[in-house]
């Protein structure tokens, strides 16, 4: 099967050398020629736009920053629109707003173009290990269709509703991991100003009640002061943002959210936009003028 490829970043990148690996044909697209280079060498080959990609397969996914990245790859000027023919079906695998993806649905449907909205969770060391966990919106019908596409990028893949379910269930995601590090960033500067080392800290809960994924994957890099991303802030801020509005929109509280948005928004003031999540620590070290560091 032909499969275009999309977006080609941090989690993009892994994610269509591992469907290379799996047998399928790939075209790709990418602002960054470097990357577009790098999948190319893997054995995929290169389009110009979003439509002569379109034009070439019969499923295209999409993994960029956001909802108005989506929207201009699918539906702008040279986007896959233009190019798809009907019944062609979209996958759109980056985290947008729930309602941005019921937009392009809808929009892609009055051409007879299909999509599903299936976001992951995992990060890039998931992603280059093909063990993502995959939540998916749209028809279940379609969903069957290409459940051992996406499983070959995917430890797991789960339809949770119609279109725009997989991105609720994703901002679900979002606000588990934006409040565990900020818990986890509490206790280890706790830790620290009452004068026990973090890292014996980490060991000792690691495998109690407290442990968990976030804390077995950031732990360690707040420890090494290694804030490379991984998963930037200002992705982070975005999806929180989706999040809020979200909740207004079908009017849930989300007070924890709330507050952990407004230290993620300090911290890109303080220019840590770019950093990885897990440096939402620093917010809480300067406030409690400590660092917190291996012995
Ligand atoms: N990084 C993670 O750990 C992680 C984990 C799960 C989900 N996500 C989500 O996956 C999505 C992608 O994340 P990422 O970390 O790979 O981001 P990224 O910024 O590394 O990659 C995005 C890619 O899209 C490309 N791009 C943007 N606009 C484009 C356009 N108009 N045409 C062609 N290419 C374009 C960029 O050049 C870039 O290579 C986001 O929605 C993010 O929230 C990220
Ligand atoms: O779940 C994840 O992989 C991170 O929170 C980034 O989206």
């Amino acid at each position: 099967m032909k499969i275009g490829f999309i977006g080609l970043g941090i989690m993009g990148k892994p994610m269509s050398k591992n469907l290379l690996k799996a047998g399928y044909s790939l075209v790709v697209l990418d602002r960054n020629q470097e990357a577009v280079a790098e999948v190319v060498a893997a054995g995929a080959v290169a389009a110009q736009s979003a439509s002569e990609v379109a034009g070439q397969v019969d499923v295209i996914i999409t993994m960029l920053p956001n909802s108005p990245h989506v929207k201009e790859v699918v539906l702008g000027e040279g986007g896959v629109i233009e190019g798809a023919k009907a019944g062609t079906v979209v996958i759109d695998m980056s985290s947008i707003a729930p309602l941005a993806s019921r937009e392009i649905a809808a929009a892609l449907a009055e051409k007879q173009i299909l999509m599903l909205d299936a976001p992951v969770s995992g990060g890039e060391p998931k992603a280059i290990d093909g063990t993502l966990s995959v939540m998916v919106g749209g028809d279940k019908a379609i969903f069957d269709r290409y459940y051992d596409l996406l499983k070959s990028m995917a430890g797991s893949v789960v339809h949770t509703g119609d279109i725009g379910a997989g991105n609720v269930t994703k901002l679900a995601n979002q606000v588990i991991v934006a409040l565990n590090i900020a818990a986890m960033s509490e206790a280890l500067v706790l830790a620290t100003k009452a004068g026990v080392d973090p890292e014996l800290v980490f060991q000792a809960i690691r495998g109690g009640l407290a442990g968990s994924t976030v804390l077995e994957a950031k732990a360690p890099m707040v420890l090494d002061r290694n804030f490379k991303p991984g998963f930037r802030i200002d992705l982070h801020i975005k999806d929180l943002a989706n999040a809020l509005d979200t909740s207004h929109g079908v009017g849930a509280q989300l007070p924890l959210t709330a507050a952990v948005m407004e230290m993620m928004q300090a911290l890109k003031q303080d220019d840590l936009g770019t950093a990885d999540h897990s440096a939402l620590a620093c917010y809480y070290e300067k406030l409690a003028k400590v660092e917190v560091k291996r012995h």
